[in-house]
């Protein structure tokens, strides 16, 4: 047995592990110790703004890129490898890339078998098998030029599995293509994906891609990792300020600790997530998604007495396609600008319109606090 392989005990369901990995070019730290693993048949999306090292990641995994410090395992049966400074060419994995990156003279079967080895015959029916797979059956003969890109991205995906690989690395692959036939083809990938039970690690910087496709998703900044979660972690229950920011639409409130699980919001004091906790004064910026904000038909004694709850003015209404935003200030929070999201039915239950009063809570298990970005000791709630 090489000794690069040994048994494991535990981390078998891993397919990778990936070990405080860093990057630099000369001076410039482009990834800092980085960890993470990805479980078999998973599939994992490196999310995150333009040169945060999500690419430089995926290039380490391929082998196309050394990493500075740190290691990589892959697991294959009950054995986990030691494969940080193991080669491209004997890396078990299928990568494709944002271009297509097909062979434009060789035709489209000729394409899918270039990294099959064995009789003609074998890998003629390989071929005809991953064409049906990815719903082009009689493509083989075409070229790639006679070809839509999506048609193009989907034999550049069949290339990719041609060889059955234990790991699947899509840099960017839709990024490329108009967004209606984006829309098709990560439908078309996820439901691949759960048909081969291939373990896929895909970099993107578009959130929707990720929270879509992805089971888990590694939002990225600067080179570390900000947070490893589910789309509904990421999105409802963000670790960072960063994260908070970068994913989805949300309210930003200036306010001030105010004991346990407290916060002042202009007069008010409002029950918030805030941890770790914060000394009395400190400052902190309130989030809260527009469609978390809820607006209340009547001012009644009964909506008077839930929590976070004071009269909003209606500033400005906006449709937008399936829903109302709804643009609002409330002088007993400071009149900072605060944004609804309702839906059409809603909309016409509340009977809202311009400079109209209305009663609006800020839930407290959605209201969370962070500390404002650039500020010493930059925490997050968790
Ligand atoms: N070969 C290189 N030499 C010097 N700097 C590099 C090299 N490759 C990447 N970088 C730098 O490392 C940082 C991370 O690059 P990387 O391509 O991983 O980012 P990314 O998150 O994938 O962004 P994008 O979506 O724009 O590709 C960037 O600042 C980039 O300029």
């Amino acid at each position: 047995m090489n000794r690069d392989w040994q048994q494991t005990s535990g981390t078998v369901a891993d397919a990778l592990r990936i070990e405080r990995v860093a990057k630099r070019f000369g001076a410039f730290t482009a990834l800092d110790g980085v960890s993470l693993s990805v479980k078999k048949g998973e599939f994992l999306c490196l999310l995150g703004p333009s040169g945060c090292g999500k690419t430089t990641l995926l290039r380490i995994i391929a082998g196309l890129e050394a990493a500075s410090d740190g290691a990589l395992f892959m697991t294959a049966g009950e054995s986990e490898r030691n494969v940080t400074r193991l080669p491209a060419s004997q890396r078990d994995y299928g990568i494709v890339f944002q271009s297509y990156a097909l062979f434009p003279n060789l035709t489209v079967a000729q394409n899918i078998a270039y990294g099959l080895k064995g009789r003609r015959e074998d890998k003629a029916l390989r071929v005809t098998e991953l064409l049906a797979l990815i719903g082009l059956p009689g493509a083989g003969s075409k070229y790639p030029a006679q070809l839509s890109g999506g048609q193009q991205q989907r034999i550049a995906l069949a290339r990719a599995l041609a060889t059955s690989p234990s790991l699947l690395l899509l840099d960017e692959p839709l990024s490329a293509l108009d967004a209606r036939v984006r829309e098709h083809l990560r439908r078309e990938i996820k439901a691949l994906q759960q048909k081969l039970g291939v373990t896929t690690i895909m970099v993107t910087h578009d959130q929707e891609e990720a929270l879509t496709m992805a089971d888990r998703v590694v939002v990225m900044n600067h080179g570390v990792v900000e947070q490893i979660g589910t789309p509904e972690d990421i999105y409802a229950r963000p670790a960072s300020r960063f994260v908070a920011g970068f994913v989805g639409q949300s309210n930003w409130l200036a306010a001030t600790s105010a004991g346990v699980g407290q916060v002042l919001l202009g007069d008010a004091l409002l029950g918030a997530t805030v941890t770790p906790p914060r000394p009395d004064g400190h400052p902190l910026e309130l989030f809260i998604r527009p469609e978390d904000v809820q607006l209340h038909a009547n001012w009644s004694p009964a909506e008077a007495q839930v929590a976070n709850t004071a009269l909003a003015h209606v500033r400005k209404i906006e449709l937008l396609g399936g829903f109302y935003r709804i643009a609002l200030s409330v002088p007993g929070w400071g009149s900072q600008p605060l944004l609804a999201d309702v839906s059409r039915g809603e909309f016409e239950r509340l009977n809202l319109s311009p400079e109209r009063l209305v009663p609006v809570s800020l839930p407290a298990n959605r209201l969370r606090a962070f500390v404002p970005a650039g500020a010493a000791s930059a925490g997050a709630t968790a």
